[in-house]
C-alpha cells in the first residue's frame, strides 16, 4: 500500500496549478445518464473517485472515452471526456460499486427519471458521520416517486407516465440530495420548487450544465431552485469548474510553511470565506493575472476561530486543513463543526505531531505550539489526510502518512505539485 514520506522545514515557492474540481466534477458525469446523447466535460480531475464512477456508469450502460488531454510542466492533466449513455442496459448500481463512495448513490436520480426505475445500494464515502439518506427519499417521493428499502438496496420506481414536478423544501441543507432532485426534476412533468436547496457552487455548475443539455432551471446559487420539466435532454460540452477545497488546502499549506506561491485556472471567489480566514491567520493573499498568490513572508500564525457551514459559509471539506494550520499558531483558537457529527478523526492524528487539540462536542480547541516533529501518522479520510500533509510540511523531520488511498479519491498528483514548489514529499510503494 502507497505511503507518503514528507521531509518537513522547507518553504513553499512556484506556481500550483489547481485541477477540476472532484465535488463538481462526480454529478456532472452521472448527469450524463439523463440524455442518449453525448456530454463532453472537460478539466476533468484525474482521481480514484472518478475513476471509480466511470466503472458505475458503464454498469449502466455508459460508453466512455477519454481524450483531449492538456500538457503542462511534461504531464498530460485535466482530461476531457465524452460520455454516451445511448440505452440505460442496467438500472442497478450494486453494492460492490457503490459503497466506495458517497456520490455514486446519486445516480438514482437520473436513472429514475429515465427510466423510471431504480435500484441503488446505500452509499459509502467517508467514514465522517452517519450521512442518511433520508432527504433523498423524501424528495423523490415528492416526485411522486414510490420508495422501498430493502436489503440494503433503496428501489424507487417512478408513476407509469413519469416523474411529477413538486414542492419540497429540505429540512436540513443537502449538496447531494440538492443535486439528485434538480437532476430528476429536468425530465419530470411539470415545474419543481426545492426550497432551501444547497447554494453551493458545484450546484450552479451542474445546473449551468444541465441547462445547456436543454433543461430549465432557474435560481441555483439561490436557496430556492425552479426546475421546469422537459421531455429529452441532448448533449453538451461543458468545462469542469475549479476545485475550491483544493485550492484552501494548497492557500493553507502555503501560509503553513511561509512562501510565496501562485494558485493557477482557479478562482478566489469560490472559496471567500476560507481565504478571509487564512488571511486572518496572517497570509497575503491577492488576486493575480495568471491566480490567486499566497504569501506569508517572516510574520507568524496567527489564531483564528472558525465555525464550517454551507456555502457561503466556511466549508466543512476545509475544516481538517484549517486545524492543520492552527497547530502552528500564536495562541489558542477554536474550530466547530456543524456539518457532519464525527469529522475530528485527524485530531487524534495532529496530536503524534506535538499538536495540542482538545474535543468538547462539535468543538476542537487548539492550543497553538512553536514546533511539530515528524511520525508516522495515517490517514483516516480524504481531508483529514491533507491535514496530516500540511502539518508535516512544517514538521521537523520525517512525517510517514500511511492509507494514502483516501488522498488519492480527491487529491490529483499531490506529491508532484508540492515538490514543484520547493517541498520534500514523496509517494513510497511496498
Ligand atoms: C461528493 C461530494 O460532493 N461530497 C460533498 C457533499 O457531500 P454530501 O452531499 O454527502 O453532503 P450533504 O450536504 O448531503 O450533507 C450535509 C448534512 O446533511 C446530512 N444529510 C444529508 C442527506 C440526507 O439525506 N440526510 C441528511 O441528514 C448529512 O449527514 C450531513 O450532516 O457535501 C458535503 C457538505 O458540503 C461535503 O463535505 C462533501 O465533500
Ligand atoms: C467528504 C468528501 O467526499 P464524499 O462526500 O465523497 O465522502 C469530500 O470530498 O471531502
Amino acid at each position: 500500500m502507497d505511503r507518503i514520506r514528507i521531509v518537513g522545514g522547507n518553504e513553499l515557492h512556484g506556481v500550483i496549478p489547481i485541477s477540476g474540481a472532484k465535488n463538481a466534477a462526480l454529478p456532472l458525469m452521472i448527469a450524463s445518464l439523463l440524455t442518449d446523447d453525448t456530454l463532453t466535460l472537460e478539466n476533468v480531475p484525474h482521481l480514484a473517485d472518478v475513476e471509480q464512477l466511470i466503472r458505475i456508469l458503464g454498469n449502466h450502460g455508459a460508453d466512455i472515452s477519454v481524450n483531449g488531454r492538456r500538457e503542462r510542466q511534461g504531464e498530460s492533466y485535466a482530461r476531457t471526456i465524452h460520455f454516451t449513455s445511448r440505452n440505460i442496459v442496467d438500472t442497478t448500481a450494486p453494492y460492490e460499486l457503490v459503497s466506495k463512495m458517497r456520490a455514486s448513490f446519486w445516480v438514482i436520480g437520473p436513472l429514475l427519471a429515465r427510466e423510471g426505475k431504480a435500484r441503488v445500494s446505500l452509499p459509502g464515502g467517508c467514514a465522517i458521520g452517519t450521512r442518511p439518506v433520508d432527504l433523498f427519499i423524501e424528495g423523490l417521493t415528492a416526485l411522486g416517486a414510490n420508495i422501498e428499502i430493502d436489503g440494503g438496496y433503496v428501489n424507487a420506481t417512478a408513476p407509469a407516465g413519469g416523474l411529477i414536478g413538486g414542492r419540497y423544501v429540505f429540512p436540513k441543507v443537502s449538496v447531494g440530495a440538492t443535486h439528485v432532485l434538480m437532476m430528476a426534476a429536468t425530465l419530470a412533468n411539470g415545474t419543481t420548487v426545492l426550497g432551501n436547496a444547497a447554494r453551493e457552487p458545484e450546484v450552479v455548475d451542474l445546473a449551468k450544465c444541465l441547462n445547456a443539455m436543454g433543461a430549465k432551471i432557474a435560481g441555483q446559487g439561490t436557496s430556492t431552485i425552479t426546475i421546469e420539466g422537459v421531455r429529452s435532454l441532448s448533449g453538451a460540452r461543458h468545462r469542469v469548474l475549479p476545485d475550491r477545497i483544493e485550492t484552501g488546502t494548497y492557500a493553507m499549506a502555503v501560509a503553513m510553511t511561509g512562501g510565496d506561491v501562485i494558485l493557477e485556472d482557479t478562482d478566489a471567489a469560490l472559496l471567500d470565506t476560507a481565504l478571509e480566514a487564512i488571511r486572518r491567520a496572517g497570509a497575503e493573499i491577492s488576486q493575480t493575472n495568471s491566480g490567486i498568490r499566497i504569501v506569508r513572508n517572516g510574520a507568524g500564525i496567527k489564531p483564528v476561530d472558525i465555525v464550517t457551514d454551507p456555502f457561503p459559509g466556511f466549508p466543512t471539506d476545509l475544516q481538517a486543513q484549517f486545524m492543520g494550520l492552527m497547530t502552528k499558531s500564536s495562541g489558542v483558537s477554536h474550530i466547530t463543526e456543524t456539518i457532519f457529527e464525527n469529522r475530528f478523526m485527524h485530531v487524534q492524528e495532529l496530536a503524534r505531531l506535538g499538536a495540542k487539540i482538545s474535543l468538547s462536542g462539535q468543538t476542537a480547541k487548539i492550543e497553538g505550539v512553536s514546533r511539530l516533529k515528524g511520525a508516522p501518522v495515517m490517514a483516516t479520510d480524504l481531508r483529514a489526510s491533507v491535514s496530516l500533509v500540511i502539518a508535516g510540511l512544517a514538521a521537523e523531520g520525517e512525517t510517514m502518512v500511511s492509507r494514502v488511498y483516501h488522498l488519492d479519491r480527491g487529491f490529483e498528483r499531490l506529491e508532484e505539485k508540492l515538490t514543484r514548489c520547493g517541498a520534500h514529499v514523496e509517494r513510497v510503494s511496498d
